[in-house]
Parts: structure tokens; sequence; C-alpha cells
């Protein structure tokens, strides 16, 4: 793997692609371990929920396309899917607030195999810094506007919801040019810095809302 910057920008791709993208890659392990050689993008649409003809244009813009008859090859399917979505490239993160979900994020392994890499958590509670989560050291937060310039580009924001906008600002003031929002709080930021919010409960919000309108 290669260190290296925020991933090769691919605006001209749709979101909803982009989001489908890691669900083939996930799905393309899978078939690889079983030992398959080929898959078809009718087999990957059924087992993915989608529609074939989605898949197809989904998968082009990785640059590879299937053979007639037997589909795409799937090992090299997995290599490019990766290098397109960055996920060969390991990009370093700060973490901003270890608390409950900090310290979740700090545990999974799954960020590196996505080609992100946590390595300073900042917290501003004299109860956790010092201490260690995993193999990441937490420091006090005026560590990091002291390390201004250090090349760190993104920042995962995990504060609570009160100081989200604050804790964002002070980001952007000292070079992070991307923030991976956890919290509630839709931050303003100027228009180059790149946010990305995510909710498990919007998620959740939706479940429940399908569960309690699915026919008897
Ligand atoms: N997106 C999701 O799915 C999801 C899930 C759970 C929680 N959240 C949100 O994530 C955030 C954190 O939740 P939690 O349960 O981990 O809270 P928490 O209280 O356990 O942790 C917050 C941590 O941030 C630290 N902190 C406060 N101000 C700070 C600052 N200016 N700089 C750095 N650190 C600071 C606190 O000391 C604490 O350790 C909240 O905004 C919550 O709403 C989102």
């Amino acid at each position: 793997m290669e260190t290296g910057s925020i991933k090769k920008k691919n605006y001209a791709v749709p979101e909803p692609a982009l989001r489908r993208m890691p669900c083939y890659l996930a799905y393309l392990k899978l078939e690889h371990r079983k030992g398959s050689q080929y898959v078809s993008s009718t087999l990957i649409a059924r087992d993915n929920g989608v529609d074939p003809t989605q898949v197809t244009k989904d998968l082009s813009y990785t640059g590879i396309s299937g053979k007639t008859r037997v589909g795409y090859e799937v090992e090299p399917l997995i290599d490019a899917l990766e290098d397109f979505l960055g996920f060969r490239e390991m990009d370093e993160a700060y973490l901003f607030g270890a608390g409950s979900l900090g310290t979740a994020l700090l545990h999974d392994h799954g960020l590196v195999q996505y080609g992100l890499k946590i390595s300073t958590a900042f917290d501003v509670d004299p109860n956790v810094i010092g201490k260690k989560i995993g193999e990441v050291q937490i420091h006090h937060i005026d560590e990091f506007i002291q390390r201004k310039g250090h090349g760190v580009r993104i920042g995962i924001l995990t504060v609570p919801a009160q100081n989200a906008q604050e804790a964002a600002q002070m980001m952007i003031e000292n070079g992070i040019q991307a923030i991976w929002n956890f919290t509630p709080v839709r931050i303003v930021v100027p228009e180059h810095i790149v946010v990305q919010n995510t909710s498990l409960y919007a998620h959740l919000a939706v479940m429940f809302n399908r569960l309690n309108s699915a026919p008897e």
C-alpha cells in the first residue's frame, strides 16, 4: 500500500454508484474466497438487488468491462474497484472526540482495510488525555493546534453536538480539509472543505418506518 493524500477526485461519478461499489467489492471478495474465477453482471445484480444494466454502468467507471458469456474476471475486478475507490492508498486521519463513538472507531480494524488510518486522537477531557485506545494515543486538542502543518488532511468529528461547529472551525483553521462528521449537526464550512455526514440513526429511522409500514 502507498501512503498518500486524499483519494483521487472522481467527482464525475454519481454518489449512488459510489455507494454501491463497496457492496460489489465485498460481494466479489466473497466470490473470490469461494473460488469463483468469473462472475456475470446478472449474478452481481441478482445478489446485490440492483438492475444488471446498472451494475454494468457502475463497474464501467473502473475501466473494466465484462467478457461475453463469462462475465467479469473476479480478481482483476477486485483490484480495479479497490484502486478506483482509493482503498489501496493509506490516508492518515485525526479523530476529534475520543468518547464512546470515537473509541468504537478507534477499535475498528476495518478502516485500515478501506485505506484510512487514525494516527492520533484529540480530546479535552483530562480523564482520557494521555491514554491509549488500541494503538492510538489521545492528546489534548491544544497539541493539534501546535501541530499545524503536519499534513494530515482528514478529521473525524465525534464531539458532542454542542461542540461540533466550534471544533470543525478549529480543525479547518489548522489544516483539515475533509471532515467525516458523525455529529448530528450540519456544520457550516467553506466551500473547498469536503464534509461527509454519517448517521447510524438515520438508517435506524428508515428501518423503523419500513418495519412499521410493512403489510401484515
Ligand atoms: N453518526 C452516528 O451514527 C452517531 C452515533 C453515536 C453518536 N453520534 C454523535 O457522535 C458524537 C459523540 O457521541 P459520543 O456518544 O461518543 O459522546 P461522548 O460524550 O461519549 O464523547 C464525546 C467526546 O468528545 C470530547 N470533546 C468535547 N469537546 C471536544 C472538543 N472541542 N475537541 C475534542 N474533543 C472534545 C469529550 O471530552 C468526549 O470525550 C455526538 O455528537 C453524537 O450525537 C453519532
